[in-house]
């Protein structure tokens, strides 16, 4: 698959999609007017980071590597993570890595084309490929895509997702090549076109004020009312690493933004902090109701400082808060065949999930009927 220029129409400026007023009033949200969830929903996942080799230089990021020290992971150590992730009982395979890393080094490029593949996309095909015969369903975040690359990942792929981070123009998106708000809004628009269940959401922390989160919450809700196809939203505070200081943002701040985000979404949109990254207990009550993707094997190479809680921890969060603690699949229950699903409707899942995705779920027999609570 060989990258065409991008045009113009495959970007969204964020100023076409949101008004002062609706900013104006989703400021003056506030915790005590969000109900608490009724129960919290986490996936069980492997992650496997195909390369550190990324086109652009967040400044808050510490996984991108330097030409010269990019990695490749190879076919092997693909197959072997995935079944190491099988036999824990994980139900995702999470591809998340660099952003388009073949266009910027020739490295990657090469090594890719001994292995027999044109792009890093060709070969993340393939490794979804191979976690569907080990039994996991994928879930790919590779960064920026155009329509067509999302078309034909969709095949592969149970969701898929990006963060828009925001819809700012920050000085943490730095360098000759960006993160630009029209670009991440135009891989957000793509994929309801091709009608992909997708998981994005906001960074806090880089640089924003809280009339650009609020902005960026209210462009999310917009792309989702014309394609329906957002599936959660993270929530997600910066951390410091070894490369940068970013300074987290106060507990505060994050009760605001989470109260925001249940605010600005309609209800089918789950709300998602990460429980290794964030203040988990304190946000509870302003409106969040999963935990994302948690691994009982892998790191999470993005932070790899911070460790994800132990299953049990979260049974304890969950029992704090007074609500049911369930395990769901990477896609989450309302784009589901109606045998996974509570309310059994039909959702004409064949419009978003493809057969091979179909064919991998009807192995997984604990969901039947619905997430299972733990
Ligand atoms: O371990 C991580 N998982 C991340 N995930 C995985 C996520 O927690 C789960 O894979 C999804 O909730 C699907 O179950 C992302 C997925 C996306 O689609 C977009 C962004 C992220 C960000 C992270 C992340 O920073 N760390
Ligand atoms: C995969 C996602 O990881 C997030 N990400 C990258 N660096 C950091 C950091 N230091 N702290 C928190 N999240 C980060 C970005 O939001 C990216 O989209
Ligand atoms: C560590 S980020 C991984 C995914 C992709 N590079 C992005 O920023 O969206
Ligand atoms: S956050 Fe993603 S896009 Fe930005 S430098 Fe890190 S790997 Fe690349």
């Amino acid at each position: 698959m060989s990258r065409a220029p991008e045009t113009d129409d495959e970007r969204v400026a964020p100023s076409t999609l949101v008004d002062d007023d609706a900013v104006d009033a989703l400021l003056g949200t506030t915790p005590s007017d969000v109900d608490s969830a009724p129960e919290l929903t986490f996936a069980r996942n492997v992650f496997l980071p195909l390369t550190t080799a990324c086109r652009y230089t967040c400044t808050y990021c510490s996984f991108y590597d330097v030409p010269g020290e990019a990695t490749l992971m190879p076919p092997e150590s693909v197959r072997e993570q995935l079944r190491h992730g099988a036999d824990a009982g994980c139900t995702e395979a999470l591809f998340t890595f660099g952003d388009a890393p073949d266009e910027r080094y020739t490295q990657v490029h090469d090594q890719l084309d001994e292995w027999g593949y044109d792009t890093v996309l060709d070969y993340l095909v393939d490794a979804c490929e191979m976690a569907l015969e080990e039994g996991l369903l994928p879930h790919s975040n590779p960064g920026d895509l155009r329509q067509s690359e999302i078309a034909r990942l969709a095949e592969v792929n149970a969701s898929m997702g990006v963060m828009i981070e925001t819809t700012a123009n920050v000085d943490a998106h730095a360098g000759n090549r960006q993160k630009t708000p029209e670009r991440r809004l135009g891989t957000l628009r793509a994929a309801g076109e091709a009608g992909v269940p997708f998981t994005t959401g906001i960074l806090v922390g880089i640089g924003e004020t809280r009339r650009d989160r609020a902005e960026s919450l209210l462009a999310i809700r917009e792309l989702h009312e014309r394609y329906d196809h957002v599936q959660e939203v993270i929530v997600q505070n910066v951390v410091p690493n070894e490369r940068s200081d970013f300074e987290r943002p106060s507990v505060e701040t994050m009760r605001e933004t989470v109260a925001m985000a249940r605010a600005a979404l309609p209800a089918e949109v789950s709300v998602q902090v990460p429980p290794n990254l964030s203040p988990t207990r304190e946000l509870l009550d302003c409106g969040v109701d999963d935990l994302g993707g948690v691994s009982p094997v892998t790191d999470d190479y993005i932070n790899p400082e911070y460790a994800w809680p132990a299953l049990d921890e979260l049974r304890d969060v969950a029992a704090e808060a007074g609500v049911p603690l369930r395990e769901r699949l990477p896609t989450h229950e309302r784009y589901l065949p109606p045998r996974f699903r509570r309310d059994g409707v039909d959702p004409a899942s064949g419009s978003w999930l493809s057969q091979p995705i179909v064919d991998a779920m009807a192995e997984l027999d604990r969901f039947v009927g619905g997430p299972p609570r733990l």
